[in-house]
């Protein structure tokens, strides 16, 4: 249904490679003095003191525009820094350096480039990192002998095979392969399913969709008995942030691409999480005022102003859904920078759970 609302979000061209301000968690504060739709505030460089931590974070709020902006990149930091001092007491205590193994397939550009982010994150916090990049076809067995190689080396704690693998390839009998106690991805299908069921505990979550809780738990949004939309069912993201939210005591609702009706369905919703991959699919009279947004899309648009030639945007078309929404994860610096913190978390939780270091 086309939108009475207009903005670039029209006329945006998605890339055939294969809507941003900010504000953080001021969020409850200033959501408590001001109702969080009707305001057009004009407050800029304010500062907060994020959960339980010493680190300050600046945030501004864009005049015109009521939504805050969830600063995933601040939080990112934030919470890598938290890890950094956690590594150098675990080491110090105990001489153990956690330890991330990261196997990647083929030449694909953009896993190339996560799997270079995730090795600086990993390097700035002092996790030791391995890599085996192997040719696009090489095969499965292969793979399956660095996993088996990885599994047993005592110095590695986390092992990713980065997704999506060369199609020639049988994901799951490959995802199978990483012991449960090293899956800091957390789609081992035990894993998956402990997260499914009532009264059982997953070793690890998946990283994209804890991103997603920890953002709303920093900027003190409730989950518990609100209307929650996920947008896309995806193994790896979908369907572990509904589980997720569900866990949270949120009424959830998954709207997939055979959904009828998904504007509707979406337009109940107090916090939406998007992860379907359509550049600026979810427009602004889509939303309910004053609901949360998480976006978590990727989607590289033509920008011929950019020195890349293009930029990232997200599913949700933000110059819209700002002016609607009581807070908003730009894109970039919204889920992405969560997705290699929370990774960084699990591999030193998976080093503490190993060696017994609290
Ligand atoms: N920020 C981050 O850290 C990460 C970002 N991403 C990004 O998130 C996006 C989704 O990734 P991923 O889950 O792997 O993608 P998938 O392609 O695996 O899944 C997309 C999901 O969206 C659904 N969908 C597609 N079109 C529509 C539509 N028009 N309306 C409603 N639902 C639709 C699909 O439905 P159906 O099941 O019916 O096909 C599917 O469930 C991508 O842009 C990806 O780049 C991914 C991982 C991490
Ligand atoms: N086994 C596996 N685990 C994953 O977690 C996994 C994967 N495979 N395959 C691909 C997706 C995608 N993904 C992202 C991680 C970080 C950013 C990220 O940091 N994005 C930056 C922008 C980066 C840029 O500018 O290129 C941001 O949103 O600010 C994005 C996407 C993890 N994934």
């Amino acid at each position: 249904m086309a939108s009475m609302i207009f903005s670039e979000c029209s006329t945006a061209r998605l890339l055939p490679l294969r809507c941003h301000r900010s504000c953080p968690a001021l969020s409850f504060l200033v959501g408590c003095l001001f109702p969080l739709t009707s305001s057009r505030l004009f407050l800029t460089s304010l500062s907060f003191q994020p959960r339980a931590s010493s680190t300050s974070v600046s945030a501004t709020i864009a005049t015109e525009s009521s939504a805050k902006v969830i600063d995933g990149k601040a939080v990112a930091k934030q919470i890598r820094e938290e890890i950094g001092v956690e590594i150098a007491r675990m080491k110090e205590a105990i001489g153990i350096v956690p330890g991330l193994a990261v196997i990647l397939v083929g030449d694909r550009k953009d896993s190339a480039t996560y799997v270079r982010n995730k090795k600086k994150a990993c390097d700035a916090v002092g996790i030791n990192s391995f890599e085996v990049h192997l040719p696009e076809d090489t095969t499965e067995q292969e793979v399956l002998n660095s996993i088996s190689r990885f599994n047993e080396d005592p110095s590695v704690h986390g092992i990713l095979v980065q997704l999506p693998l060369p199609s020639h390839m049988n994901e799951e009998k490959i995802l199978n392969a990483v012991g449960i106690e090293k899956d800091v991805d957390g789609f081992h299908p035990l894993n998956i399913g402990r997260l499914a069921m009532r009264g059982r505990e997953p070793l690890f979550v998946p990283c994209t969709p804890k991103g997603c809780i920890e953002l709303l738990h920093r900027y003190g949004i409730q989950i518990k008995g609100k209307k929650a939309v996920v947008i896309g069912r995806s193994n790896i993201v979908g369907m572990p942030a509904a589980l997720l939210l569900q866990r949270e005591d949120a009424t959830v609702t998954i709207v997939h691409s055979r959904t009828n009706n998904p504007e509707d369905i979406i337009k109940e919703a107090d916090i939406i999480i998007s992860a379907v991959g359509q550049a600026n699919m979810v427009r602004g009279s889509w939303i309910k005022p004053g609901a949360a947004i998480i976006d978590v899309g990727i989607n590289p648009v033509e920008d011929p102003a950019s020195p890349r030639g293009y930029r990232l945007v997200g599913d949700v078309c933000y110059d819209e859904v700002v002016k609607v929404a009581s807070a908003v994860t730009p894109v970039p610096g919204g889920v992405g920078p969560m997705t290699i913190a929370m990774l960084l978390s699990n591999t030193l939780s998976s080093a503490k759970r190993m060696h017994n270091f609290n």
